[in-house]
C-alpha cells in the first residue's frame, strides 16, 4: 500500500508527518511524505525555527511524482494541518491528480482548526476552506469534538447530538467519519470517547482518560484509522485499532514522563496494542 502523507514536519518531537509517517511505515505501508512546513519543533514549546512552504512548492513535487509514473499506484491521500489556503489548494490539486490516475484512491482529511481548550489556532481562511472545500473532497474525516461542531453548525453535547452531526457530517461529503476527543453528557469523568461511522453503522471506543497533554496524538490517529480503513473496509475494525494503539502510545509517554510522544519507544503498540478496546454500536 501507498500513501500521499501531505503534513506538517519537525525536526525534533513528532507532530504531522512526523507523527504520522512512522506509524503507518511500522504498518508496513509504503509512506509518500510531503512537507507543508519544516520546523525545529512543534509551536506548543511557544518557540521554534524553519520555513512554512507554499503551495508551488507541493506542485512541484507533485509534478516529479507524477513524472516517475507512480500515481496510479497511490492507494490514499492524507492531509493534516495546512497552514494557508493556497497550501489547501495544492493539497486538493494533489488529491485530484491521485484520484485521476487511480479512481479508487481515497483522500482522508484530518481537518485541523481548533480545539475545546485552544479554539479556533489556524489562520483566517482555513476554517471556511475546511467546511466549503476540503471535507466535501474528502472520503474519510478526523474531527475532533470542537471541530465537528464548527464543520456541522450542531452543538455535541449528548450522544443524540453526536450522532446528529456526524450524519451532517456524513451529508456534506464524506462517507466516513472519525470523532476524537469526544466528551459528551454520557462520558464518564475519567475517560475518553472516540466515534466512527461509515453507514454501515456508528461505534464508539470509550478508553481511561491519561493525565496528558500532548501533541501530534491526533495526527497519528488519523494516520492509523486511514491505514486500517484502507485494510479492513470497515470504520468499526479501524476504529478498535487505531483507539486502542493510541492508548498504549500515550500510556506508554505517560509513564516515561516525556513531553513528546514516544512513537519509536513505544513502537510496537501500533501493531500489537497492549491493550484491546472493543468499539460498540451506538
Ligand atoms: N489525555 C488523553 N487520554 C487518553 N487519550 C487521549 C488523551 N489525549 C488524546 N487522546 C487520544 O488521542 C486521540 C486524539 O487526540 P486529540 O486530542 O483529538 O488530537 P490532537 O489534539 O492531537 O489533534 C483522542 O481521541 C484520544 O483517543
Ligand atoms: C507544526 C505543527 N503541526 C501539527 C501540530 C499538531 O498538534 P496537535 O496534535 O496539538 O493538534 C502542531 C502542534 O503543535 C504543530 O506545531
Amino acid at each position: 500500500m501507498n500513501i500521499l502523507s501531505i503534513q506538517s514536519h519537525v525536526a525534533y518531537g513528532h507532530v504531522g508527518n512526523a507523527s504520522a509517517v512512522f506509524p503507518m511505515q511500522r504498518l508496513g505501508v509504503e509512506v509518500w511524505p510531503i512537507h507543508t512546513v519544516q520546523f525545529s519543533n512543534h509551536t506548543g514549546y511557544g518557540a521554534w525555527k524553519g520555513q512554512v512552504f507554499d503551495g508551488a512548492t507541493i506542485d512541484e513535487l507533485m509534478a516529479g511524482i507524477g513524472e516517475r509514473g507512480v500515481l496510479g499506484k497511490c492507494d490514499g491521500v492524507l492531509s493534516g494541518y495546512m497552514g494557508s489556503a493556497d497550501i489547501g489548494h495544492a493539497i486538493l490539486s494533489a488529491v485530484a491528480k491521485v484520484r485521476e490516475a487511480n479512481p479508487k484512491a481515497m483522500y482522508c482529511c484530518d481537518p485541523v482548526i481548533g480545539d475545546v481548550g485552544r479554539g479556533v489556532f489556524v489562520r483566517p481562511g482555513i476554517p471556511e476552506f475546511m467546511r466549503e472545500q476540503a471535507v466535501p473532497a474528502a472520503d474519510i474525516v478526523t474531527p475532533n469534538q470542537f471541530e465537528l461542531e464548527l464543520l456541522t453548525d450542531v452543538e455535541v453535547r449528548t450522544l443524540a447530538d453526536a450522532h446528529r452531526a456526524v450524519e451532517a457530517l456524513r451529508d456534506a461529503g464524506p462517507k466516513v467519519v472519525l470523532v476524537t476527543s469526544l466528551i459528551t453528557n454520557e462520558t464518564p469523568d475519567d475517560s475518553i470517547d472516540l466515534m466512527a461511522a461509515d453507514g454501515q453503522g456508528t461505534y464508539r471506543v470509550r478508553t481511561p482518560k491519561i493525565d496528558i497533554n500532548i501533541n501530534g496524538a491526533g495526527d497519528a490517529i488519523a494516520a492509523l484509522f486511514f491505514v486500517h480503513y484502507l485494510r479492513d473496509g470497515s470504520a468499526a475494525s479501524a476504529l478498535g485499532k487505531a483507539a486502542s494503539s493510541i492508548y498504549g502510545l500515550l500510556k506508554r509517554t505517560k509513564e516515561a514522563g516525556s513531553r513528546e510522544i514516544l512513537t519509536v519507544a513505544a513502537q510496537d503498540e501500533f501493531v500489537t496494542p497492549s491493550q484491546l478496546f472493543a468499539p460498540e454500536v451506538v
